[in-house]
């Protein structure tokens, strides 16, 4: 049965990010997942995770100068050493909180970069982060997720295909690095998803998925997606994993306006009850 983290980042914008924890649990969810948690102290994070009975599901590596528009830094040349210092935080956040998985954004392609250049400094900076997690979080390690995203909402980004994903983890070759897979990029991109499904999801190498509905990025039930569709084939292949809730609620940051746009999930938080 498919089961839903909240996201931090997109999520419950009315209030204040440490107040989210607890808009999230009061509203059913027993996850959270957010973009990055390096502006507050593990330990304050992990104490709320605790006190709403929250499991942290996903985060992201440091990504580079955020707000200057850099999208990750695997697959930039030049930056392996900042990458390195990045994950061995990510790693330090990850234990804390007891979070099985990292995502490390693959970065936007520096213009006039040699492409060869550019993939092998990926594979390379992956291949570490797969070591250095697997390393520091023995025996039960953690997962490095790979996430193709669209190049319209990111321009230049490295990895926007799930074959171009599921290759380079086959050529990483690190048993735990994986594909996030989020159904609204895919859906941008290359659509069919209830096939890439089937194709992907038995050969285990997916270990987490994300929703939105498309084109808008609002609630699954809004937009040309039938959400209902692939959350019932997800289940029917044996899907017991996380399923992150990324998207802008329709209503922005107005009072409760994630609250009031949950509909859609009731189904499935009763499920997961019984
Ligand atoms: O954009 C997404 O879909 C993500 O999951 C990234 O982590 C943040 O941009
Ligand atoms: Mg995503």
């Amino acid at each position: 049965m498919p089961r839903f983290a909240a996201n931090l980042s997109l999520l419950y914008n009315d209030v204040d990010f440490l107040d989210r924890f607890a808009a999230a649990a009061r509203d059913g969810f027993r996850a959270v997942e957010f973009l990055f948690p390096y502006a507050y102290a593990p330990a304050q994070l992990a104490a709320l995770l605790q006190a709403h009975g929250l499991q942290q599901v996903l985060f992201n590596a440091p990504p580079g100068n955020w707000e200057a528009g850099e999208r990750g830094i695997a697959c930039i040349p030049g930056r392996e050493a900042e990458f390195r210092n990045g994950m061995a935080q990510a790693v330090k956040y990850a234990l804390t909180l007891g979070c099985p998985r990292i995502h490390v954004m693959a970065g936007l392609v520096p213009q006039g970069a040699d492409a060869s250049t550019v993939r092998n400094t990926y594979i390379a900076n992956v291949r570490y982060a797969a070591r250095l997690a697997a390393r520091l979080a023995a025996p039960h390690g953690i997962h490095i997720l790979l996430e193709p995203i669209n190049g319209r909402d990111m321009p230049g980004f490295f990895l926007n295909r799930q074959d171009q994903a599921h290759a380079l983890l086959a050529e990483i070759a690190e048993p735990n690095v994986k594909v996030q897979m989020d159904l609204y990029h895919c859906q941008i991109v290359e659509g069919d998803l209830a096939t890439k499904i089937r194709q992907y999801l038995p050969t285990g190498n997916i270990a987490h998925f994300q929703i939105a509905g498309v084109p808008e990025r609002h609630e699954p039930d809004v937009g040309e997606l039938n959400y209902s569709y692939l959350f019932q084939l997800l289940d029917s292949l044996g899907w017991d994993g996380w399923i992150g809730c990324e998207y802008r609620p329709a209503r922005g940051n107005a009072p409760h306006g994630t609250s009031d746009g949950l509909g859609w999930l009731k189904p499935w938080l009763q499920a997961d009850v019984n």
